[in-house]
């Protein structure tokens, strides 16, 4: 029996056409090729090494990114706007890994502009089960930074299928998504490395649409959030440039520690970073990692003795249980890095492992700095991790 490569390719079952399957077919193959040809395990291998530092430039150069992405995209960010804020009753926000992270950050300042409700959903989840409650009157944002991702051109289709708005967003302009959506916005970054100006290009994209939207709805936050979004490049680079040399010391001591398994956690805007960063973590390195959502992180025994966590919590209603989080981080035996907005002395007492913070800005905002620090630990991991695995084999040598 011939197993398809996705229950959309059965056209006794399917809501896409024929012409929609035959695009989906030739995604699926690319993206299957794409798949077998990925980095190896091996802490030497040639190709994750390239990978890894083809990250670093790519990281810091983030704040260009960010610039010129809303900087080409002003015409069409004005158009979406427009649109969104005319009356949508739901907006459904999809991607894959990296991509649904971004729309997990954007989430609160969109459903906070619009005042409808704006959903996460990662592509597989909306393609597959998410089409019932689709009308005319829901907006798909999708966002693939190749703009072939299989799973995410197929949510496109069923969103279409259902007559909803659809916008992509995307690095790639000639990519299947972008010419199947209704519009395109352009992410003007580059993706050589593992993701990490490709996310933060497109979040900036979101959340100026956020701001966007509060201008024409004249609500009361909107000028704090436009001098504030104004003004995150600049404390973009700042952030990179100032907790760059803190992170390496902290990973080439976790290294050095024989670290296993990386905990990242947040709650809000913040889970984004948790995302990302474990992400990072199992991209540039050998070493297992893992998202937990800090309240969930108290359910059960989430942290074993020397595990390293990452806590993600900017001031804001999340502070006091993330205070009771890494409380329970040192019971467990495991150390404790806490990133947080500057100023913010809450977590003084439990004295962490190191404080990383950034500067303070609407929490709305705030996942375009809070996930900086997590991208540096896993490509600092990364880094660490090749050298030690350079010395191992030097000395067996
Ligand atoms: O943004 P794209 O091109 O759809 O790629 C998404 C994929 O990229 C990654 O973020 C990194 O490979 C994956 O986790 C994710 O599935």
């Amino acid at each position: 029996m011939t197993v398809l490569a996705t229950p959309l390719l059965d056209p006794a079952a399917t809501v896409l056409d024929d012409r929609q399957r035959a695009v989906v077919q030739r995604v699926s193959d690319a993206e299957r090729a794409h798949i077998l040809a990925l980095p190896s395990n091996d802490p030497l291998d040639a190709k994750l090494r390239a990978r890894v530092l083809a990250t670093g430039p790519e990281l810091t150069a983030q704040p260009d990114a960010v610039t010129a992405t809303l900087r080409c995209n002003t015409t069409t960010l004005d158009d979406v706007a427009d649109r969104l804020a005319g009356g949508f009753d739901r907006i459904v926000l999809v991607g894959c890994g990296d991509s649904l992270a971004v729309m997990m950050a954007a989430r609160s300042a969109l459903e906070a502009a619009l005042g409808v409700p704006c959903e996460p959903r990662q592509s597989l989840e909306f393609a597959y089960y998410g089409r019932d409650l689709l009308s005319p009157r829901t907006a798909v944002l999708t966002l693939s930074s190749s703009g072939e991702t299989t799973r995410t051109v197929e949510a496109l289709m069923v969103a279409q299928g259902a007559k909803a708005y659809t916008v992509a967003l995307t690095n790639a302009p000639s990519s299947t998504l972008a010419t199947e959506a209704d519009v395109a916005l352009l992410v003007q970054a580059t993706r050589v490395g593992w993701p990490t100006q490709s996310s933060t290009a497109a979040l900036a994209l979101l959340l100026e649409l956020a701001v966007r939207i509060a201008e024409r709805r004249e609500l009361a936050v909107a000028a704090v959030w436009r001098t504030a979004l104004d003004a995150l490049p600049g404390l973009m680079a700042d952030t990179i440039a100032r907790l760059t040399p803190a992170i390496a010391v902290i990973a080439a001591a976790e290294i050095a520690a024989g670290v296993g398994t990386v905990l990242f956690a947040g709650a809000g805007p913040s889970l984004a970073a948790a995302v990302i960063g474990a992400a990072k973590v199992k991209e540039c390195t050998q070493l297992h990692a893992a998202e937990i959502q800090t309240e969930e992180f108290h359910h059960y025994n989430s942290q074993k003795a020397g595990e390293p966590l990452f806590l993600t919590a900017p001031s804001g209603p999340v502070v006091p249980r993330s205070v009771d989080t890494g409380r329970d981080a040192h019971r467990w035996g495991g150390r404790l890095y806490v990133v947080t907005t500057a100023g913010e002395t809450a977590f003084d007492d439990l004295h962490p492992e190191a404080v990383l913070t950034v500067p303070a800005v609407p929490e709305v905002l705030s996942p375009l700095l809070t996930v900086l620090p997590a991208q540096l630990v896993g490509y600092q991991l990364g880094l660490a991790a090749y050298a030690a695995a350079e010395r191992a084999a030097g000395s067996r040598s």
